[in-house]
């Protein structure tokens, strides 16, 4: 072996940046971190927060994949970005800040996890942030009263705020549309109780209007220690195992760098934290997976898994742009790269952080499907289900779908509970884009100005896979996630997207919208009919990259590929920390969720080898 450490973590992103911080508080533990991606902390492209769309498909800063056409959306083929940086996908996210639904966590327990609900997993959302309370004038203009300073994190890491806007009139026109539709904000997101219409936080520290990322909150502290090593352009190709014993052990890592085969010992484990479509490629490619698809590709199977890149969850998103009235504020002029428009708020910025470049310009809300719990509700959702059942056999399979099944139902039946992201940015969206970059706003010269309503499924139904399709490193997965093929994600998406319609007509924010104005190219001057609505969700779903589960945490006969431990199913010595543990696709964005289990994964490794006692 070429170098000797306590723990080798793949992936120096969002959970493995955590979990390499939290490691190397102890100056006797020795970590090194593998990185494919390369260090680009103080680029103004990452830093400033309203920049994030413009380095997304760039292979410097992007894995960069696309899925397989997909059969739910008549073969379209979908943009995915991951983070290929230090940082990972902190790095080049859309800062939205919003914590998982208590509903959704308590399920990973139900479903086969002991130790893993709300109340274990919610200090850990505290823990990882700090969050600075908006001026008097901001928390007033953006309705921010439904924060709740007991369920937030006041010393943690990751620094989130609110804008401090005070003049944009379309935030708080959008929050009391949707409260006077009937769903004003029910509390704080990190309360676990959450539904609503709000303006949420972001990963942006209030200080200096400027992402806050894994890479600045828990990589630069870090980083003088003696005892963090950090490798970059190093691709791990494979984990090595010692297959001697009753069970196989991962005792190092091989990786590639400056065209060289370097081999990495781990005295204590292997860490995987190399994201949802690394960490199962690396378990293929190491003889951790199907059986029937490693022996086609020459690879020695080391544990028959065939759970490893299946499980796939991820939130399709729907949109429809409305042209708004004369002379309303969008951020249409800067995606046109207007001179005057990009040169006064680059100005604003540079002057006073503030302005669209200091915010992620989104207002959200988590919205349950009006059609299922007004005054007919209950027999609507029932009969819905009911045909769906009869007609079309689940297209999931394997013994979590019956427990995925039950508790997506009951989210549906539960007013209290978002089934759906609904949010609004100020701009025209492209629903059509052919890279995965910024292109999915609208950047032709059309002098007009417009909001965008999307619509996200939060539990989708569909669950897909990804995996490799050769025994080289450098290859991408091929990946499937199945968007909108179950019909009853179809049905819910195109029942939250139509919604769109009742929210637009409704004041206050209809007077922003101008009567018989442009929608988008493509969008249906009405989505009232729910067959041109399911059409049009099929026709204008993207991604909203937040995909999950690919080595779920769950039993082995459910489909899992980790224990409640984390260590992987039938190796001792390997552990996965990041996005692709969550068994469950996460209600809202993801990158909290992401924190909150590397943390406490951090806190399981520490105690299980006695680490900072
Ligand atoms: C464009 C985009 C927008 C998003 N917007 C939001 C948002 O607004 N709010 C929100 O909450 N969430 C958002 N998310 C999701 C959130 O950021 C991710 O879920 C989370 O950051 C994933 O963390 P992770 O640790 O699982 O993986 P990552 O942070 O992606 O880290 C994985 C790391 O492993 C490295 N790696 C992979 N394979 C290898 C290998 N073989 N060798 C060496 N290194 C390897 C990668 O380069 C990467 O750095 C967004 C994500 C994207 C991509």
């Amino acid at each position: 072996m070429d170098s000797e450490h306590d723990f080798i973590i793949v992936g120096g992103g969002t959970s493995g940046l955590v979990v390499a911080a939290r490691l190397t508080e102890d100056p006797n533990t020795s970590v090194l971190v593998v990185e494919a991606g390369t260090e680009h902390t103080n680029d103004p492209r990452i830093r400033t927060p309203a920049f994030w769309l413009s380095v997304l498909g760039s292979p410097d800063f992007d894995w960069a994949y696309k899925t397989v056409p997909q059969k739910g959306l008549d073969g379209k083929v979908i943009p995915l970005s991951q983070g290929k940086l230090i940082g990972g996908s902190s790095a080049i996210n859309g800062l939205a800040f919003v914590a998982n639904s208590k509903a959704a966590v308590d399920a990973w327990g139900a479903f086969g996890n002991p130790g893993w609900d709300w109340e274990t997993l919610g200090p850990y959302y505290k823990r990882f942030h700090t969050l600075a309370h908006p001026s008097d004038a901001a928390g007033k203009h953006l309705r921010l009263s439904y924060v709740d300073e007991s369920v937030r994190g006041c010393d943690g890491p990751i620094k989130a705020s609110f804008p401090e806007e005070s003049k944009d009139p379309l935030p708080n026109a959008w929050v009391d549309t949707i409260g006077a539709l009937g769903f004003p904000a029910s509390g704080d997101p990190f309360s676990g109780k959450f539904s609503g219409g709000y303006v949420n936080a972001l990963s942006v520290d209030p200080e200096s209007r400027t992402r806050s990322d894994a890479a600045t909150a828990y990589f630069e502290p870090a980083k003088s220690r003696p005892n963090l090593h950090v490798v970059t352009s190093a691709l791990a190709e494979k984990i090595l195992f010692d297959t001697a014993g009753a069970s196989p052990k991962a005792v190092g890592v091989q990786i590639q760098k400056d065209g060289k085969t370097v081999t990495l010992a781990a005295k204590k484990e292997v860490i995987l934290a190399a994201g949802v479509f690394g960490s199962p490629k690396l378990l293929e490619l190491s003889g951790v997976g199907n059986r029937e698809l490693l022996e086609k590709l020459n690879i020695p199977v080391v544990v028959d898994n065939p759970n490893v890149g299946e499980n796939l969850q991820d939130h399709p998103v729907s949109s429809v742009s409305f042209e708004v009235e004369e002379g309303v504020k969008t951020i249409d002029a800067l995606t046109r790269q207007d001179p005057e428009a990009v040169g006064a708020a680059m100005q604003e910025y540079m002057t006073n952080k503030s302005g669209p470049f200091a915010v992620g310009n989104f207002t959200g809300s988590l919205l349950p499907v009006a059609d299922f719990v007004g005054p007919d509700g209950k027999s609507t959702l029932d009969q819905v289900i009911k045909q769906i059942t009869a007609s079309n056999p689940s297209p999931s399979s394997g013994d979590f779908t019956p427990h995925h099944t039950e508790f997506v139902h009951s989210v549906l039946a539960n007013r209290a509970e978002g089934a759906g992201n609904l949010f609004m940015y100020a701009a025209c969206a492209n629903v059509n884009p052919d890279s995965v970059g910024a292109d999915i706003i609208v950047k032709d010269a059309s002098p007009a100005n417009f909001v965008t309503i999307c619509a996200a499924l939060c539990y989708p139904l569909s669950r897909g896979s990804a995996h490799i399709t050769s025994s080289n490193a450098a290859d991408l997965s091929v990946i499937d996630p199945r968007y909108l093929e179950h019909p009853l994600d179809l049905e819910v998406q195109a029942r939250l997207l139509r919604y769109a319609e009742t929210i637009v007509r409704t004041e206050p924010l209809s007077k922003f919208i101008k009567r018989g104005g442009r929608r988008n190219a493509g969008a249906p001057a009405d989505l009232g009919d729910l067959d041109v609505a399911k059409q049009y969700s099929k026709l204008s779903a993207l991604s909203c990259w937040h995909p999950t589960s690919t080595c779920a945490m769950l039993p082995r006969e459910r489909g899992g590929v980790v224990d409640a431990r984390l260590h992987v199913h039938g190796v001792e010595g390997l552990r996965i920390v990041d996005s692709s543990i969550i068994p469950l696709a996460t209600r809202g964005n993801t990158q909290t969720t992401v924190y909150a289990v590397a943390e406490r994964a951090a806190d399981l490794i520490k105690k299980e080898y006695g680490i900072g006692n």
